[in-house]
């Protein structure tokens, strides 16, 4: 399924969020991906400051990111990228999908991100160069209707994956009223969130 890939070429997917924190729902997302479009591996690059998020407080990085590492750290085909930290400023995608084609000339990149998501691109910067970088995959969760708003049929694809209505902003209001995230989150994250205090009101 999914574009071809001349062969010899390595097939990336790449999965960006904000991951504040990291939980199943991404995690499931980019396995479903991965096996449906043949993925080699999956990258999951955290952003660095999420400039459409901007009216809210985001953790800081390097505990997204080592919540990331945490989680994927017992799957083979998962790595995580310190990309999108390290450049510093506003995170755009083109950014992203050009520092990683740089990186992996011979790769074909499959960006991966929700279907929510994907349906506010038009708003990104650099639209036109986003889908000359990379094939774009919207995964459903749930309460989200499949479509497609206009963007460039053979760039973009959907994708359902099994439901989990999960999200970061819920796993943050539980922590914050006191309430477990144990399963919703890897088990190991659920521990780092402790130990950091991160979503605490008293944090
Ligand atoms: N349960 C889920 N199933 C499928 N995709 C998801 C799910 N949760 C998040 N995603 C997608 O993963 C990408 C990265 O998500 P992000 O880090 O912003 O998490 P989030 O749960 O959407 O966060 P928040 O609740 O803070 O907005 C987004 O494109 C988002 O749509
Ligand atoms: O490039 C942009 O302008 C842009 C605007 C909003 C979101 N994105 C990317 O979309 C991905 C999901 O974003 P978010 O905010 O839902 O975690 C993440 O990789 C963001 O960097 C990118």
């Amino acid at each position: 399924m999914g574009e071809q890939t001349e062969p010899g070429k390595r097939r990336l997917g790449v999965m960006g969020g904000t991951f504040d924190p990291i939980h199943h729902g991404h995690l499931v997302a980019a396995s479903e991906v991965a096996a449906q479009f043949h993925l080699d591996e999956v990258v999951f690059v955290p952003t660095g400051q999420p400039w459409q998020k901007s009216h809210r407080a985001v953790s800081p990085a390097e505990d997204r990111y080592l919540m990331t590492v945490i989680a994927t750290a017992s799957n083979p085909q998962f790595s995580v990228s310190r990309i999108d930290i390290d450049r510093g400023g506003p995170t755009y995608t083109t950014d992203t999908l050009r520092e990683l084609r740089n990186l992996n000339e011979n790769a074909d990149l499959f960006f991966i991100t929700g279907a929510d998501a994907l349906a506010q691109i038009l708003t990104w910067r650099d639209t036109e160069e986003l889908f000359s970088l990379a094939h774009f995959i919207g995964v459903t969760r749930p309460g989200h209707i499949l479509a497609n708003p206009g963007l460039p049929e053979d760039r973009v694809s959907f994708v359902e994956v099994p439901a989990l209505a999960i999200s970061s902003s819920d796993c943050r209001a539980r922590v914050a009223q006191g309430e477990p995230v144990w399963y919703l989150v890897p088990d190991g994250v659920v521990r780092y969130i402790d130990k950091r205090k991160l979503y605490r009101h008293d944090g």
